[in-house]
């Protein structure tokens, strides 16, 4: 084998690498008691950034060779998880009178969601970092989520701050 060949198989033995996949999907919430406009009922085309840590994959037989993960298999957690649920649901605070609202609307049909926290970017994210995390295999750890509310706001998680 070529010296160059032997040399590049190491060097990516021994490489953690982030993979990031992005996701867009719409949502509405209400920030009850909030001392603003975004108490009012309101939406968001939010974008979602996971990225996950990990070694890529060197068995030559494995069909995921040169991989940490297959995109389209975080895209299949990510999409049970998160966007399939949240995309064109609204999220209220169970814990507030919204709860009354939000079951008026449920019986008309809508898609809504009940949180057990404010319905924030900031709380958002963490509920989702902790979907995402037991969904992840063992070798592979989330390094970091971003979540979008609009082009000048976002909340960030990372792995090594919690
Ligand atoms: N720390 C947080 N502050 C606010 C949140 C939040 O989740 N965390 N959420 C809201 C509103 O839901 C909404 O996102 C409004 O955000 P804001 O950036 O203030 O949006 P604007 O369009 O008013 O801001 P521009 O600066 O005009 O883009 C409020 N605060
Ligand atoms: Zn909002």
């Amino acid at each position: 084998m070529p010296e160059w060949v032997t040399f590049a198989a190491q060097t990516i033995v021994m490489s953690k690498i982030r993979i990031t996949k992005q996701f867009n999907f719409e949502t509405g919430h209400a920030l009850f008691g909030y001392d603003g406009k975004c108490r009012n009922v309101h939406g968001h085309s939010y974008k979602l950034s996971v990225t996950v840590i990990g070694t890529p994959i060197t068995d030559t037989n494995h069909v995921k060779l040169g991989m940490v993960i297959d995109f389209g298999d975080l895209k299949k957690i990510v999409k049970e998880e998160i966007v399939d649920k949240y995309d064109h649901a609204t999220v209220f605070n169970k814990n507030t009178p919204h709860v009354e609202l939000a079951k008026e609307l449920t019986d008309r049909g809508h898609n809504v969601i009940l949180a057990d926290y404010q319905p924030t970017s900031e709380n958002m994210v963490i509920h989702f970092a902790e979907k995402i995390k037991r969904r992840l295999p063992e070798n592979i750890k989330l390094f970091s989520l971003r979540l979008q509310e609009t082009d000048s706001s976002f909340a960030e998680w990372y792995a090594s701050d919690n």
